[in-house]
C-alpha cells in the first residue's frame, strides 16, 4: 500500500464555479458571453438578410442563405492553421482588442452597404478575424486560471460559446416582433429588425474590446504556446489512415458525419423551411432557438438519463431517432408542431454527439487520439461546407409544389423534400452504425432498454477506463488464481509492468475485512452488511491500489472484482443484483475493467477442487449454481468487455485462450509494436 493516499479529484460543479471566481477570467468570460451572443444574433440576422435580399425568389433565397454559412466556414478550412501561427507572433491583448474593434466595424457596415457582395465579403473577413482572435484567447486562458483549472475553464468557455445560442434566438425573435415599437423609440430611422440585430452585434464586440483592453492581467508579448491546429489536409490524411483500420471507430466516424450532415441540412434550410410554413423572421428565431435548446438538453441530460444503456447502442439508436424526427419535421406542415419536433431532434442529435465523442476518447489509443480528433473535426467542417452547399441546391431544384386533394391545398416545397431526404439518410446511417458496433448481438434492443430502465446492471457496460485493467471472475476453484498468475508472467515477459491483486483482501484494511468475511467464527452476516463490507474492501482497493497503478501506466489484474458481488451477494444471497451493482459503482467511482475474464465451470467440479472450504464456499451447491449463472448473464450483457472461457479445459488451454484475447487489447499495443496492431480488436 502506498504510504500516502492519492487525493481524490474535486467535484466537477464546484470546479466550474470556482474558475469563474477568478476575477480576470470572469472578465474574459463575460466578454466571451457577450461576443458569442452577438455572434449568434449576427448569424441569424445575416441569414435573414440574405433571404430578404433575394427578393422573394425561392431558389435565390436558398442559395443566398447557404452562401452566408459557407462564407463563415470556408476561412477556417483554408486559413485556420496559418492564422494560428500568425496569431502567436503578436501581443495577445492588442490582437484581441483589434480583432474585436474590426468585427464591430464590419457588422455595422453590413446593413449600411446592404448588398450580397458585401454581406459575404464581410462575413469572410469577420471569420478571418475570429481565426486570429481564438488562438490568442486560447493562449491567454492558462495565464489567467492556472493549469489545474484548465478543464473547467474550457467547460465555461463552451457554455459561453453555445449556451448563448438559444438566448440570441429569443432576442432575435423579440426584436423582430417588436421592431416597429423599438423603431418608434428612436428619433431617426434605424432600419429593420435585422439591421437592429446587426448593430446590437457590433455593440457586443465593442464591449468585448473594451473589457479585454482593461484586462491588464494578460501577459505582454506573443503567445508562448504553439498553435495546436495542424494542416487540415495532413490531419485528414493521417487521421483516415488510423481510423480506417477499426470497424468500431469507422462506424463512429461515419455516424458522426451522418449526424452533422443532418444538422447542416436543417440549419441551412431552416429559414426557407419556416417561410414555407408561413412563418417569418420571428418564427425562424424560435425554430433556431429550439434546435439549440434541444441540443443543450440532450448534451446535459442524455448521458444521465441513458446512463444504464450501452453507449455503443445509444449512439446508433439516438442517431436513428434524430433521423426519424427529421422525417417528421419534413412531413408535419405546422409551425408549432415543428418547434416541438425540433427540440426532440436537437436532443437526440446532442446525445449522438456526446456519446460519439466520449466513445472516440475511450476507444482510440493514447498515441493517436489527438490525430483522430483533429481528423474528425476537419471532416465535420468539410461535411458542413459540403452539405450547406448541396442542400439548398437540392431544395432549389425541387422548387415549390402545391397539391390539391379534394378541397384542401397544401405545399410541399424543396426545403421540406431536402429535410426529408436528410432524415432518411440519418436514419439509415444510424441503423448501419448501430449494426457496425455489433454490441451484444445476442441481446435484443428491447431487453436492453428494459434493463436500462430497471436499474444498474445495464450501466456496467461501456464506461471509460484508461489503461489496462483486467478482472478474473468465476465460482470457487475455477482456476482464477492459477490463471491470473500465468497471465501476469506472460505480460511481464512482454515488457509490461503488472500489478496483481485480489478481492477481498488486496489492501491492509482489506485483510482485516477478509478475515471477517470468510472466517467461520463470524457466523451469519446479514446479506446487506455483507454486501457493504465487500464494497468497503473494494472502495479502498480501487482508491489505494488500482487507480494509482493505472495512473502510472501499469497493467492491473485483480482476482475478483464487482461482478463477484453482483453474483454472490446479488444472485447468491438474493439481494437485487441491480442494487448490489449500484453500491459497487459508487464504491469504485465507476471504475470498470477493460476486460473481465469469466472462467466458467459447473459448481460441483470447482468445489471438488477445494480442500478447506471457507464461510462462503461452504454454501450449498444451489447457491453456487446461481452464482455461476449470474456471471454468465453478466457476460452476455456486454460480450465485448467479457471473455468467457470453459474451465473444464487444461490449465494451458485456458491460458492460451486468455492470452489470445488479452493480446488484442488496444491499449496494450503501444507504438513500439507494428502500427497495424494499434486498433486491432
Ligand atoms: N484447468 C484446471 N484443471 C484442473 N485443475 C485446475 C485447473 N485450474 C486450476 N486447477 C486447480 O484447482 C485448484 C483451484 O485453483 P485456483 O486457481 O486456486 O482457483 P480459484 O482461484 O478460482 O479458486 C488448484 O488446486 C489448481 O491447481
Ligand atoms: C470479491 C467478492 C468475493 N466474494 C466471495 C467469493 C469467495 O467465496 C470469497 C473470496 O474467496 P477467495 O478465496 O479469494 O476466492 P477463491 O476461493 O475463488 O480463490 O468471497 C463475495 O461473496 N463477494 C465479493 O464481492
Amino acid at each position: 500500500m502506498p504510504a500516502s493516499l492519492p487525493t481524490p479529484a474535486a467535484p466537477a460543479q464546484d470546479a466550474t464555479r470556482s474558475v469563474l471566481a477568478i476575477p480576470a477570467f470572469r472578465k474574459l468570460w463575460n466578454s466571451m458571453v457577450f461576443s458569442s451572443l452577438g455572434d449568434w444574433l449576427g448569424l441569424l440576422a445575416t441569414t435573414a438578410l440574405a433571404a430578404q435580399l433575394s427578393g422573394g425568389s425561392y431558389a435565390t433565397a436558398n442559395f443566398a442563405i447557404a452562401g452566408v454559412f459557407i462564407a463563415r466556414l470556408l476561412p477556417a478550412v483554408f486559413l485556420g492553421p496559418i492564422a494560428g501561427v500568425i496569431a502567436d507572433r503578436f501581443d495577445r491583448r492588442k490582437l484581441m482588442v483589434t480583432a474585436d474593434i474590426f468585427r464591430a466595424g464590419l457588422y455595422i457596415s453590413i446593413p449600411i452597404v446592404n448588398t450580397y457582395f458585401w454581406l459575404y465579403a464581410a462575413m469572410i473577413l469577420v471569420e478571418c478575424l475570429t481565426l486570429f482572435w481564438s488562438p490568442a484567447k486560447e493562449a491567454t486562458v492558462p495565464n489567467l486560471v492556472g493549469k489545474d483549472k484548465l478543464e473547467s475553464a474550457n467547460q465555461a468557455s463552451l457554455l459561453a460559446a453555445y449556451g448563448t445560442a438559444p438566448v440570441a434566438a429569443i432576442l432575435f425573435s423579440l426584436l423582430t416582433l417588436f421592431a416597429s415599437a423599438i423603431e418608434s423609440l428612436f428619433p431617426f430611422s434605424i432600419g429593420t429588425s435585422v439591421d437592429i440585430a446587426l448593430y446590437a452585434n457590433a455593440a457586443t464586440f465593442a464591449f468585448a474590446a473594451f473589457t479585454i483592453w482593461g484586462l491588464k492581467e494578460i501577459p505582454k508579448g506573443a503567445a508562448a504556446e504553439k498553435a495546436k491546429d495542424e494542416n487540415i489536409w495532413k490531419s485528414l490524411h493521417d487521421g483516415w489512415k488510423s481510423v480506417s483500420e477499426t470497424k468500431l471507430i469507422r462506424g463512429l466516424v461515419v455516424g458522426m458525419i451522418g449526424a452533422f450532415s443532418a444538422a447542416g441540412a436543417v440549419i441551412g434550410l431552416a429559414r426557407t423551411f419556416v417561410g414555407d410554413l408561413g412563418g417569418g423572421d420571428a418564427a425562424y428565431g424560435v425554430l433556431f432557438g429550439a434546435v439549440f435548446t434541444g441540443l443543450a438538453i440532450g448534451i446535459a441530460f442524455g448521458p444521465k438519463i441513458f446512463a444504464q444503456f450501452s453507449r455503443r447502442r445509444l449512439f446508433g439508436a439516438s442517431l436513428t431517432t434524430a433521423g426519424i424526427f427529421l422525417v417528421l419535421l419534413a412531413l408535419i406542415p405546422n409551425l408549432v408542431l415543428a418547434v416541438f419536433t425540433v427540440i426532440f431532434l436537437g436532443a437526440f442529435s446532442g446525445i449522438t454527439w456526446v456519446t460519439g465523442f466520449t466513445m472516440l476518447g475511450m476507444e482510440v489509443a493514447d498515441e493517436v487520439r489527438g490525430r483522430t480528433f483533429a481528423f474528425v473535426q476537419s471532416l465535420i467542417r468539410i461535411t458542413l461546407v459540403a452539405v450547406l452547399a448541396i442542400a439548398p441546391a437540392v431544395a432549389a431544384a425541387f422548387g415549390v409544389h402545391t397539391y390539391k386533394i379534394q378541397n384542401a391545398t397544401f405545399n410541399f416545397n424543396g426545403a421540406q423534400v431536402t429535410i426529408l431526404i436528410a432524415g432518411l439518410i440519418a436514419s439509415i446511417i444510424g441503423a448501419i452504425s448501430y449494426h457496425q458496433m455489433k454490441d451484444r448481438p445476442s441481446v435484443s434492443l428491447w431487453s436492453d432498454i428494459a434493463n436500462a430502465l430497471k436499474g444498474e446492471l445495464g450501466g456496467i457496460t461501456g464506461a471509460p477506463t484508461t489503461g489496462v485493467f483486467i478482472a478474473f471472475e468465476g465460482g470457487e476453484g475455477t482456476g482464477k488464481s492459477t490463471q491470473s498468475k500465468l497471465l501476469k508472467e506472460w505480460l511481464e515477459a512482454r515488457g509490461e509492468n503488472v500489478v496483481l491483486s485480489r478481492e477481498p483482501g488486496g489492501t491492509d484494511l482489506g485483510q482485516g475485512l477478509r478475515k471477517i468475511l470468510l472466517g467461520h467464527e463470524t457466523g451469519v452476516i446479514s446479506p446487506r452488511a455483507e454486501a457493504l463490507l465487500y464494497a468497503a474492501d473494494r472502495a479502498h482497493h480501487v482508491f489505494s491500489i488500482i487507480r494509482p497503478a493505472l495512473a502510472e501506466g501499469k497493467v492491473v489484474i485483480t482476482d475478483r472484482y464487482f461482478d463477484s458481488s453482483i453474483a454472490y451477494q446479488g444472485a447468491g444471497r438474493v439481494l437485487a443484483p441491480g442494487e448490489v451493482a449500484r453500491i459497487s459503482r459508487w464504491a469504485t467511482e465507476s471504475l470498470f475493467p477493460t476486460l473481465t475474464i469469466v472462467i466458467d465451470l459447473p459448481a460441483e467440479i470447482g468445489i471438488g477442487r477445494l480442500h478447506n472450504p471457507d464461510r462462503l464456499e461452504a454454501e450449498p451447491l444451489a447457491f453456487h449454481e446461481r452464482v455461476r449463472q449470474e456471471f454468465l448473464q453478466l457476460a452476455r450483457l456486454d460480450p465485448e468487455r467479457y471473455l468467457v472461457v470453459d474451465g473444464k479445459q487444461t490449465i494451458q488451454e485456458i491460458h492460451a485462450a486468455i492470452i489470445a484475447r488479452v493480446g488484442e487489447l488496444p491499449a496494450l499495443n503501444k507504438t513500439d509494436k507494428p502500427a497495424k496492431k494499434i486498433f486491432k480488436r
